[in-house]
């Protein structure tokens, strides 16, 4: 419940005056209910359509004294009318303020969550898997508005049977006092319902949570699925986790059912209890007895929907649950940025100190183990080595995702600090070993990173990565809608265009990760000698596999199991015939023959 209250309390501080006025339209409209069903009793008997003694009823006397003789049963029904119109007014006004209020509260948290993942670091990234993010942002979303919604109602009902009990005291504290106990005697005997509910809402977190993570894995992996005739296997999966999720949800409805029943049955029990007690043992008056099933069914449901909304709300918990740890491990991974700084250019070169990582805290293996390297400014440095090398992860810390466990990065001779990381990044173009490009126009994926530049410069961008040629050739030219339903490019072509991406921001680093891995040799050699005229102009870092990519590297780095073992020249480096790089070439030339 914690987190209930957490949130309210932030809606309270988002929502503002907006739920005062909104709690007091409710106190209105109960009001407004109260007086309608109470008065019409009384009223109806005043002007004789059945015989009641009001003065056997406490309070009501007195309000009717001055009204009798005046009242007819016209006015009695205008009376009754302008009550009930006035009453859907209020409703409606009140329920648009109140979706409004809840709408407005999601749209903050989605915000704020959306926000908060963008800023998080990339270590966070590095745990957390990508589909619990879509289903926090949908699902459980989803059912924290839900869990809003209730909780906002379970006030109103609070408020509504509040006003309705104060109503029923002042027709009849003994009655209302006996409704009263037996409701709260049924709401301690009904809490472990509650706790139920509050289960089985994990669950549904849980299973949900599955759901997302396995749809997104089949779907992105679902080359794999099909090559290997694995659909059998996960149709089995979805069918079972299908019939939790249905199990699940008829579990919980059979408990709201339950309680539903529980309470309605205890209502027939106790008024016909109540019936019988009043007319053979206590012998009261037909008005009286008219109260109590006027109270008890007024009253009743109220302490239903009471119920009923705590069971509610109580499996909406999990989803409050996994939307706040989320939040507070995003506040905990949150990047530090000392304000706007103008984009880093390196003058001399970068250094990498004694560096020390691993990804988890507990690992035995380190990725990178005491590197020291120089990379010199507005040169092309070449990082190699066999898979699992640290090729990437050294990347990762010189453009400053990751930081290192032990040593520092240095920046022409000052030590990279947290509130650098963004000026530097501005720095940096970054070509992965897995293009991304939006579904969108190829003019529109090339602008995201540079709005203002003119048809000239995206050219350039695109005759500097061989691209120029296949997207002339396609039917709208640069403004060909790629990506899922849109026109499907090659692996090649990806990178191609996401190298343009890269060369339209101007970086003073550019880094390629196994950017050109997917490249035919012709448009390999183009976008080789294309680089060898950057040279001078800006700080290349590549990462090839394919040694001919790097042949014009003014320096090249070998990394074997996280640690730097050759650093040199090409042509020095290749001449060290024992040496891994010399293997490396000899491996990549034999291949070759
Ligand atoms: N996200 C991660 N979590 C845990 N360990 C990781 C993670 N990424 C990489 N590693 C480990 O760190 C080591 C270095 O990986 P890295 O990706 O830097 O190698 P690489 O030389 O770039 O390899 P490749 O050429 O195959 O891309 C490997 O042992 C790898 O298993």
């Amino acid at each position: 419940m914690a987190h209930i209250v957490f949130y309210i309390k932030r809606l309270h501080n988002n929502a503002g005056k907006w739920l005062y006025i909104n709690l007091f339209g409710m106190v209105i409209i109960s009001f407004f209910e109260s007086m309608s069903i109470y008065l019409l009793i009384p009223m109806l008997s005043l002007i004789g359509m059945f015989n009641m003694n009001v003065d056997s009823i406490p309070m009501i006397s007195g309000l009717f004294e001055g009204l009798q003789g005046k009242l007819n049963l016209a006015v009695i029904l205008i009376i009754y009318g302008v009550l009930i119109i006035g009453q859907a007014l209020l409703q409606r006004n009140q329920a648009i303020l109140n979706i409004k209020i809840q709408q407005g509260f999601i749209r903050f948290l989605r915000m704020e969550t959306y926000q908060a993942l963008l800023q998080a670091n990339w270590s966070f990234f590095l745990r957390k898997r990508k589909s619990d993010f879509n289903h926090i942002l949908t699902s459980e979303l989803a059912r924290v508005s839900q869990g809003t919604h209730l909780a906002l109602r379970l006030v109103t009902s609070v408020l509504f049977t509040a006003i309705q009990i104060a109503f029923a005291f002042w027709i009849s504290s003994q009655l209302t006092a006996l409704v009263l106990i037996s409701g709260v005697l049924l709401l301690i005997f009904s809490r472990r319902f509650i706790r139920n509910a509050k289960t089985i809402g994990d669950i549904t977190t849980e299973l949900s949570q599955s759901y997302f993570t396995g749809v997104t894995e089949h779907f992105n992996g679902i080359k794999d699925i099909k090559t290997n005739r694995l659909e059998d296997v996960h149709l089995s999966w979805f069918r079972s986790l299908c019939y939790r999720m249905e199990h699940n949800l008829v579990q919980l409805t059979r408990l709201q059912s339950t309680t539903q029943f529980i309470y309605r049955t205890a209502l027939v029990i106790l008024i016909v209890l109540f019936v019988y007690l009043s007319i053979e043992v206590f012998k009261v008056r037909t008005e009286q007895l008219m109260l109590i099933v006027v109270i008890f069914s007024r009253l009743w449901p109220r302490l239903t929907d009471i119920q009923n909304s705590l069971e509610q709300i109580a499996s909406t918990i999990p989803a409050f649950k996994s939307l706040l740890d989320l939040q507070q491990e995003c506040s905990a991974a949150k990047e530090h940025v000392a304000g706007h700084r103008e984009p880093y250019v390196i003058h001399e070169g970068m250094a990498c100190r004694n560096i020390q990582f691993r990804y988890g805290p507990h690992d035995s293996a380190y990725a990178l183990r005491n590197v020291n390297i120089y990379i010199p400014a507005n040169r092309m440095t070449a990082i190699v080595g066999k898979s699992g090398a640290g090729k990437s992860t050294l990347i990762d810390i010189l453009i400053g995702l990751i930081k290192p466990e032990k040593g520092e990065v240095v920046i022409d001779g000052v030590p990279l600090n947290e509130g650098d990381l963004h000026a530097l990044r501005s720095s940096v173009s970054y070509v992965s070993q897995d293009p991304f490009l939006f579904h969108s126009s190829i003019r529109e994926n090339l602008l995201l990173v540079e709005p203002n530049a003119g048809e000239e410069q995206i050219w350039a961008a695109l005759e500097f990565s061989a691209s120029s040629e296949f997207v002339r050739s396609l039917p709208q030219g640069l403004d060909t809608i790629i990506g899922d339903r849109g026109v499907r490019l090659s692996g090649g072509e990806r990178q191609r265009l996401v190298l343009a991406r890269a060369m339209l921001r101007k970086p003073s680093i550019l880094v390629l990760d196994e950017a050109t891995s997917a490249l035919d040799n012709e448009n390999e050699a183009i976008i080789r000698e294309a680089m060898e005229r950057l040279k001078g102009s800006m700080t290349i870092i590549v990462i090839a596999h394919r040694l001919s990519t790097i042949r014009n590297a003014d320096q090249v780095i070998v990394m074997e199991k996280g640690e730097v073992i050759q650093q040199g020249k090409y042509q020095q480096l290749a001449r060290e015939a024992k040496g891994t790089f010399g293997q490396l070439l000899a491996y990549q030339t034999e291949a070759k023959r």
